[in-house]
């Protein structure tokens, strides 16, 4: 029997079945033609990285969409609460990624993010990336850390999501379950980030009441104080300026990173920035 993936070359005939009760094709050997991968894109864009240890760089951003948590404060709900987007290949993704450039710049883009909602989830994902790091491209990888996948990348961008990041109870009280219980698998991150290259940890923060849970945070992922990026929770200028100055006197004190967040300086909180 051809099994329903089988695709028949049509000048294949079928002969009576074999003793061995196998359905031989006359000519050729039966294939299979699987689908190509895709993955559920909400926006690609080039722009220079405006977080972490390579602000400044210009980067080509795939933004997948979909993601296994709900911060109530995520910036991009087009990824995350309310999923946009239609499917690509990582073929044409690839393509785009060849293709991209940045006004003023002369030499091709090097750097891809791949960001979301929560790039982990998507099918497809370890095969994009390993195949652009073959091309010779950096990867950097934007995600909470909560999907146990075998993904090398060149910079690991974990941001770990603390306790009042979670949707609130009334509103939402199916997802503030799921996302708590998922938001922090601690040996999960510490497996991500022992396959990467680099890695850096950075904590979106609300309130100085985080401070504590952060610590303890990163004493359980055991990293230094160095590769600890401390970004205030923001979408304006305005809340990054009036976070920054409680946040850096906090960094200097434990010898953490501050971590501004340069694309809503350069082009506000916008798709495609
Ligand atoms: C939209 S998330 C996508 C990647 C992944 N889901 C994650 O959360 O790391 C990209 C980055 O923006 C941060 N982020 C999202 N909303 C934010 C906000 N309102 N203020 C500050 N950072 C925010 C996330 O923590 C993460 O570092
Ligand atoms: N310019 C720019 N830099 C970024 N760094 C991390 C981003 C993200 O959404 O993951 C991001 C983004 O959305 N835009
Ligand atoms: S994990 Fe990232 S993408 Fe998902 S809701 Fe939180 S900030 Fe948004
Ligand atoms: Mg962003």
């Amino acid at each position: 029997m051809i099994s329903r993936g089988d695709v028949v070359v049509p000048s294949q005939q079928v002969k009576k079945s074999q003793p061995t009760g196998k359905t031989w094709l006359a000519s050729k050997k039966v294939t299979s033609v699987t689908a190509p991968t895709t993955l559920r894109i909400a926006e690609t864009f080039a722009s220079r990285q405006g977080e972490g240890a390579l602000t400044g760089v210009p980067s080509f951003f795939i933004r997948t969409s979909g993601c296994n948590l709900r911060c109530w404060f995520c910036d991009t709900p087009y990824a995350s609460w309310k999923p946009e987007g239609e499917r690509l290949t990582t073929d044409e993704l690839i393509e785009q990624v060849r293709s991209a450039s940045i006004p003023d710049l002369d030499e091709p883009i090097r750097h891809v993010v791949l960001t979301g909602g929560e790039p982990l989830i998507a099918a497809g994902i370890t095969e994009l990336s390993d195949r652009l790091r073959a091309e010779g491209y950096h990867i950097t990888i934007e995600t909470a850390g909560t999907v146990d996948i075998e993904i090398d990348c060149d910079l690991l961008s974990l941001s770990p999501k603390l306790r009042a990041s979670g949707p609130n109870a009334v509103d939402h009280p199916a997802w503030a379950k799921t996302h708590e219980k998922r938001r922090l698998p601690i040996q999960v991150m510490q497996k991500l980030m022992a396959r990467s290259a680099a890695y850096q940890v950075k904590f979106v923060v609300d309130s100085a009441e985080e401070f504590e849970e952060i610590e303890s945070v990163v004493q359980a992922l055991g990293v230094q104080p160095e590769d600890v990026w401390i970004m205030p929770q923001g979408v304006t200028v305005e809340q990054l300026d009036a976070a920054r100055h409680w946040l850096t006197d906090w960094c200097e004190e434990r010898s953490f990173v501050y971590c501004d967040r340069m694309q809503i300086r350069w082009y506000g909180n916008r798709r495609g920035t």
